[in-house]
């Protein structure tokens, strides 16, 4: 059992506070950004990617955030709408702040980067005074991302987004999602990643952002069994831990342990991968699928996305992915 609850009677899904922004993933791939001349704009921002996933599967879902009033703030609000996208509680930042860019670079399948430009960004313009209580009781869970703890006023509307989920019984998912270019040092990081952690349900990330959360308390040793246990000592019922082309592995509250193997792709890029990962992870999971089906629906879907240009456009539909699944085969698996 993984011990998540979603109340059926709940009209949305899955709702997410933080950033939507703007990928411009490299044309000319195999080599250098210093080459690259054209770009292809989709829209981006980890929870934008994972929220764009999972109402491509089907989910009703809904977006907390703030955009830039600009061409590419209104090019983010059309697409959101064009994917079902519940986009009433995503606000117009009137002070002339920018939209997020994220400029990938594409130098080989395994040799991936991102250039962030995160100055003065709307996303982290987000205030607690546009937390909606009611909205967020709408919903059956809440996905929360690392990356909108970094800065204030966004860092103090996800402790207030979290507190009302609490207090209305909505399951908290967390994708670690760290991005070290948003932060001014590792011990703010690690603070405020670990005082968000306690409060959620299910936790997500890769080994190396739960060394960043745990590196400066001391604890586990990277060793992830302890790390769960270490989370399930406060509100987690489920912690998920992704080793990129190894797969990943997760802890349940009731002492299982379950493994994820991959579904060999032919990758063009690897970024996307966890976005992807955790859209179709979540959608099993409350369609009342298992945490070894989900996991293996995630990978699916991480292998779908690693081998398509972009990571928003391309989250599979739910019949794409069900296709997948039919014809490929996952190794390395095996629940434990
Ligand atoms: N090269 C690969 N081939 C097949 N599947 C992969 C590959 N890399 C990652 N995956 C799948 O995607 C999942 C998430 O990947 P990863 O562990 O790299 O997370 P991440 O670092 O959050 O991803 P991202 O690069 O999007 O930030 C893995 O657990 C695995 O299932
Ligand atoms: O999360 C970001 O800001 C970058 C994403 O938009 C990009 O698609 C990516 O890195 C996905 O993992």
């Amino acid at each position: 059992m993984n011990g998540l609850q979603f109340d059926p009677a709940r009209p949305l899904d899955l709702i997410a506070v933080g950033r939507l922004c703007i990928d411009l993933n490299a044309n000319e791939t195999g080599r250098p950004m210093e080459e690259t001349l054209t770009f292809t704009k989709y829209v981006g921002g980890s929870p934008a990617n994972i929220v764009i996933g999972a109402a491509r599967l089907g989910m009703h879902t809904g977006f907390i955030g703030k955009i830039a009033d600009d061409q590419m703030g209104r090019f983010i609000r059309t697409y959101l709408q064009q994917n079902g996208i519940d986009d009433s509680q995503v606000s117009v930042d009137r002070t002339g702040a920018v939209t997020g860019l994220a400029f990938t670079e594409i130098r080989s399948p395994q040799e991936c980067s991102i250039l962030m430009y995160r100055d003065h960004v709307a996303d982290l313009l987000l205030s607690a005074e546009e937390i909606s209580e009611d909205y967020i009781r709408k919903s059956k869970a809440l996905l929360i991302s690392g990356t909108a703890l970094a800065q204030s006023p966004s860092r103090e509307a996800v402790f207030l987004a979290l507190e009302f989920a609490r207090k209305h019984n909505v399951t908290i998912f967390f994708d670690l999602d760290y991005r070290p270019y948003t932060w001014k040092s590792a011990a703010e990081t690690a603070v405020y990643y670990n005082l968000a952690a306690e409060k959620c349900d299910c936790i997500i990330g890769t080994r190396e952002e739960f060394n960043m959360m745990e590196n400066l308390y001391n604890v586990t040793g990277a060793d992830d069994e302890a790390t769960s246990n270490r989370w399930f000592s406060h509100q987690a019922k489920l912690v998920v831990i992704k080793h990129g082309g190894s797969g990943s592995i997760s802890y349940t509250a009731d002492g299982k342990k379950h493994r994820s193997g991959i579904f060999p792709a032919n990758v063009l890029k690897t970024f996307g991968a966890g976005d992807s990962y955790a859209s179709a992870f979540i959608h099993n999971l409350m369609q009342g699928g298992g945490v070894s089906e989900a996991m293996r629906r995630g990978s699916a879907s991480a292998s779908i996305v690693i081998s398509r240009h972009s990571c928003s456009d391309a989250m599979p539909t739910l019949d794409e992915l069900e296709a997948f699944l039919l014809s490929n085969e996952e190794i390395g698996s095996g629940a434990e």
